[in-house]
C-alpha cells in the first residue's frame, strides 16, 4: 500500500514537481520545502514540449532569467521532459501537463504561450500538406487559450503558419477575445537563417547583420528585403538570387538532410527562444524592441489581413506594424509572387474555422 502511494506521489511530481507529496509523513516532501517559487517574472507555457522543438525550446525557456513559471503541455511524454527540465538550477518552476484533461490547468494565468505542437514535414512535403492534422491541433489548443488566458500572447510555430494564424484568429474572433497585437505566427527561423546566409557572403559576423524577411512563412511567400539589410550592402544580380533561393528554401534544405527524421528543431528552438524573448522585453515594457512577425496586419502593409512585417512588440503585444519601405524591382516582383500565394494559404485558415 505505501509503496503504491509513493509511486503515486512520485509520478504526480514529476507531471507537476510542486503537487509532490509523500503519503506517510516520512522525509521531507516537496509541498513542505521553504522555497515556494513564485519569483517575479512572466509565466509561459509550451504547448507541444516534448516535441523536436518543444525540448530545446522549454530547455532555454528555463534558462530565460524573465520566465517564473514554466507550464510544458503535451499529449505524450510530458512527465519525462518535466522532470529532467525541472533539475535545472535557474529561476523558472517547471510544470508538466499531459493529455486534452489537464489543458485548461496548462493554460490558467499564463502571460505568453507557445505552440509548436503537431507534425512535421518530410522530404517531398510542401508544409501546406501538414494542414490536414496541424489545423485541428491548432484550433483545439486556441480554443483553450481563449477559455483560460484570452490576454496572453500567442505565438504560433505550428505549420503551415501562413493558415495556422487565420485558424487561431477566427477562433478568438468566435470567442469574442480576438485581439490581433496578440497573436503572433513566429517566422524569425527566416530571420534567423537570412543574417547566417548573407553574413556567409559577405564575410561578416552573423550577429552584426539584420536582415528584414518579410510576407509569409513557406517558399515564395518568404520575401527576405536585401535591400534593406542593415549594415547597408549592395549584392550581385548572382548573390540575390542565390540567397533568396536559398532563405526561402532553407527549411528543405534541413528536412532533406535529416531525411525522413523531422524538420528543423534545434535552429527553430533557438529563433523560438529568440522572439519569445523580444515578446517578453516588449511586455515589460522595454524600449525598441523591433522583430518580423507573420500578423494581422489590418490590410494596412498589403491588401492582405495577415503578412508578415516588422513589428514593434510592446506592452500589448504588437504596438506598432512597420510599413514595407521603399522596394526594388526584384523584390516587387516577389512581392506579387508572395502575395498570390498567401491570399490562398489565408483563406484556407480561415474556411477551415468557419466551414
Ligand atoms: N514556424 C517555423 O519556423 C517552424 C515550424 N515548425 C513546425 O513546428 C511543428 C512541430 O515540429 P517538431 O517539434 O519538429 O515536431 P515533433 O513531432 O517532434 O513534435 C511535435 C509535438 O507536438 C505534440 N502534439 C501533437 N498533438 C498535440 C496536441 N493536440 N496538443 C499538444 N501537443 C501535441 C506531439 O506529441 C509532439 O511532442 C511542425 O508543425 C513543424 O512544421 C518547424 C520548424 C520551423
Ligand atoms: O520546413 C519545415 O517544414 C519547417 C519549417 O517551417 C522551417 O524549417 O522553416
Amino acid at each position: 500500500m505505501q509503496r503504491s502511494a509513493e509511486r503515486i506521489a512520485t509520478i504526480s511530481a514529476h507531471l507537476n514537481p510542486s503537487a509532490y507529496q509523500m503519503e506517510d509523513g516520512v522525509g521531507l516532501s516537496q509541498a513542505n520545502c521553504r522555497a515556494k517559487g513564485g519569483s517575479p517574472g512572466f509565466k509561459v507555457a509550451i504547448l507541444g514540449a516534448a516535441g523536436g522543438i518543444g525540448q530545446p525550446l522549454a530547455m532555454l525557456m528555463k534558462m530565460n532569467p524573465l520566465v517564473s513559471v514554466l507550464h510544458l503541455y503535451d499529449v505524450a511524454n510530458t512527465p519525462g521532459v518535466t522532470a529532467d527540465i525541472s533539475h535545472m538550477d535557474t529561476g523558472a518552476v517547471v510544470r508538466g501537463f499531459l493529455g486534452p484533461q489537464q489543458l485548461e490547468d496548462a493554460l490558467t494565468g499564463m502571460d505568453l504561450v507557445i505552440i509548436p505542437a503537431g507534425v512535421p514535414r518530410k522530404p517531398g512535403m510542401t508544409r501546406d500538406d501538414l494542414f490536414n492534422i496541424n489545423a485541428g491541433i491548432v484550433k483545439t489548443l486556441c480554443e483553450g487559450i481563449a477559455k483560460c488566458c484570452p490576454k496572453a500572447i500567442v505565438n504560433i510555430i505550428s505549420n503551415p503558419v501562413n493558415s495556422t494564424v487565420p485558424i487561431a484568429a477566427e477562433v478568438f474572433k468566435m470567442a469574442g477575445t480576438f485581439d490581433p497585437r496578440r497573436l503572433l505566427g513566429v517566422t524569425m527561423l527566416d530571420v534567423v537563417r537570412a543574417n547566417t546566409f548573407v553574413a556567409e557572403v559577405l564575410g561578416l559576423d552573423p550577429r552584426e547583420v539584420d536582415v528584414p524577411v518579410v510576407g509569409g512563412h513557406a517558399g515564395v511567400t518568404i520575401l527576405p528585403l536585401l535591400s534593406q539589410i542593415k549594415p547597408p550592402c549592395s549584392f550581385t544580380p548572382a548573390e540575390t538570387e542565390y540567397l533568396t533561393s536559398r532563405i526561402q528554401n532553407g527549411g528543405t534544405e534541413v528536412v532533406e538532410a535529416k531525411a525522413g527524421a523531422g524538420s528543423a528543431t534545434l535552429s527553430m528552438a533557438y529563433a523560438a527562444v529568440k522572439f519569445a524573448d523580444a515578446c517578453l522585453h516588449g511586455l515589460r515594457g522595454d524600449a525598441s524592441i523591433v522583430e518580423c512577425a507573420f500578423v494581422s496586419s489590418q490590410a494596412c502593409v498589403t491588401e492582405l489581413p495577415f503578412f508578415a512585417s516588422r513589428v514593434r512588440l510592446g506592452r500589448n503585444g504588437v504596438e506598432e506594424i512597420y510599413p514595407l519601405g521603399p522596394l526594388n524591382e526584384y523584390e516587387r516582383s516577389g512581392l506579387e509572387k508572395a502575395k498570390k500565394e498567401l491570399a490562398t494559404s489565408i483563406h484556407k485558415g480561415v474556411t477551415f474555422v468557419n466551414k
